[in-house]
């Protein structure tokens, strides 16, 4: 569905700080993007969906695809209500209005936003400023969504509904990238997980793959072998 060959990005020419990012996303899988802070999992995500200016290498998404993005800052229109945010996605995406009304009802309810369709999300939270991102994403049934930080800021049942939700696009066939520090959530949702470190790529795999070379038993969680990976240096 995604594949990635970063050789190099950064923010200046002369200095990349991504070097060698290389992995493919199929359809159904969820892949975790986990690394520390500074790791350059945002860099990775901006370099993949073009917002980056110097990046070298090839990013191919299968064609007549759709992807989604969920920033980790949620960025929205300082004028438009929170239907009209859901009634301009749709009308970019060219989704009829009988697919996508009843999906944003829906999402709107999981995602405790109902009443508040005609109001500014500019004066929302942090956090329902969050949840209408996801609201607008996940309305559009993308083929693959690229999610930074999905459960920063989001209450308990916010994260359970979009934990369910993340399950249920996999399920639908679409691909996820999602980068993360909430590792216990990560371990039960990712299928497999990229971990970067200073811009590099130090593993790739599953969490059996990882244990193994990390040297744990099975069952040590993925906090721990990342732990053991970056602090103890296992190569
Ligand atoms: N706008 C920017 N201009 C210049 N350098 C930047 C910019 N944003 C990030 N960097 C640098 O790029 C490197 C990777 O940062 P990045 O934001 O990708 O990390 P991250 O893994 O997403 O971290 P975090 O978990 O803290 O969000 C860091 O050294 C950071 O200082």
């Amino acid at each position: 569905m995604l594949q990635v060959h970063i050789d190099s990005a950064g923010y200046q020419q002369k200095e990349p700080y991504l070097q060698n990012i290389h992995f493919t996303i199929c359809p159904g899988e969820i892949v975790g993007l986990i690394g520390a802070n500074g790791a350059g999992k945002s860099t990775t995500i901006k370099s993949i969906i073009g917002t980056m200016e110097h990046v070298h290498g090839n990013i191919e998404l299968e064609k007549d695809k759709q992807l989604a993005y969920i920033p980790e800052e949620p960025i929205l229109y300082d004028r438009l209500t929170l239907w009209e945010h859901l009634r301009l996605a749709a009308t970019s995406y060219e989704m009829p209005q009988t697919i996508w009304e009843p999906r944003a009802k829906d999402l709107l309810k999981k995602f405790s936003l109902t009443g508040k369709e005609h109001e500014l999300p500019i004066h929302f939270s942090k956090g329902m400023r969050q949840k209408t991102l996801i609201c607008l994403s996940f309305m559009t049934e993308a083929d693959i969504y690229i999610i930074d930080e999905p459960f920063i800021g989001l209450d308990p049942i916010a994260t359970k509904h979009l934990i369910n939700l993340l399950y249920q696009e996999k399920e639908r066939g679409a691909a996820l990238l999602m980068s993360t520090h909430v590792l216990d959530s990560a371990e039960k949702l990712c299928d497999r997980f990229i971990l970067l470190n200073e811009g590099n790529t130090i593993f790739q795999g599953d969490l059996l793959e990882l244990q193994k070379e990390t040297n744990q038993s099975a069952g040590t969680s993925l906090l721990d072998c990342f732990y053991e990976l970056l602090e103890e240096g296992v190569s």
